[in-house]
């Protein structure tokens, strides 16, 4: 049975692609490589009454400041670096191998600053939600932010999509608009736009565990 929506004429083929989580609370891990706000702030939400997931592990690709918030919450942390694999392909077996160990329900790249292989994505596509600071299909990659502003748009933000094998062209699941100001240079925009973030991925992360997602591969909803 496919929906049809109100003014469509072509069907649109939803799949659930991710369910409701019945396990409670679901297991997160969130791999990221740098400052590790977002985490801090993830974190954060899980301890607040209610909040439907927890994070159990945390993987980084090199030497960061967001295992420190890690092990200030008590989370476990792992360490998978592609500078110690021969290829990125082994790198990308090995990361799928170490997120497996915690059975996630849920994989967050929050400022994870590396490209998911084929063997990730066979394993949790569909269970990945990225957080990037612009309004994708804006400004892709490791240098949104620094790109919206040599751009000269006058407002960017930030989005939360599922993760598939291009770079941040996974289907959107939320978004919202941050202004740039006049005198914004990339560190203050940035602060500006991970404001946003941190709340906006703790709530769709809440809203995927809670009622799910549908998609049609290129558009997704959360099935409120
Ligand atoms: N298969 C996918 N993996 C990841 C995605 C994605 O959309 N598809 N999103 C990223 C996060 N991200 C943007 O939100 C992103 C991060 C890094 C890069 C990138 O070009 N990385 C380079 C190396 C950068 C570096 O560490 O020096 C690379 O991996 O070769 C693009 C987009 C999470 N993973
Ligand atoms: N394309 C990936 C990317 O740019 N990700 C971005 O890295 C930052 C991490 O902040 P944090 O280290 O303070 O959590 C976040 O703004 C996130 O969107």
């Amino acid at each position: 049975m496919t929906p049809r929506r109100a003014g469509t004429t072509k069907p649109i083929r939803l799949s659930r692609v991710i369910n409701p989580t019945d396990r409670a609370p679901a297991r997160l891990v969130v791999l990221a490589s740098g400052t590790g706000s977002l985490l801090r702030a993830l974190i954060a939400a899980t301890t607040d009454a209610g909040y439907p997931a927890e994070v159990v592990a945390v993987g980084v690709d090199r030497t960061c400041a967001a295992t420190g918030h890690a092990d200030a919450a008590g989370v476990p942390w792992f360490t998978v670096a592609p500078g110690d694999y021969a290829r990125r392909a082994d790198w990308d077996r090995a990361l799928t191998a170490a997120v497996r160990g915690y059975h996630p329900d849920l994989v967050v790249t929050a400022g994870f600053m590396r490209l998911l292989g084929p063997a990730f994505l066979g394993e949790y596509q569909g269970r990945i939600v990225n957080s990037h600071p612009a309004l994708l299909p804006s400004f892709p990659g490791a240098h949104g932010v620094a790109d919206a502003l040599a751009y000269g748009v006058k407002i960017t933000g930030a989005t939360v999509h599922l993760v598939d094998e291009g770079v941040d062209t996974g289907p959107i699941l939320a978004q919202e608009a941050v202004p740039v100001h006049p005198d914004d240079d990339e560190a203050t925009l940035h602060e500006r736009i991970k404001v946003v973030e941190r709340r906006l991925l703790a709530d769709v992360v809440a809203a995927v565990v809670r009622h799910g997602v549908v998609s049609d591969g290129r558009k997704a909803r959360i099935s409120w």
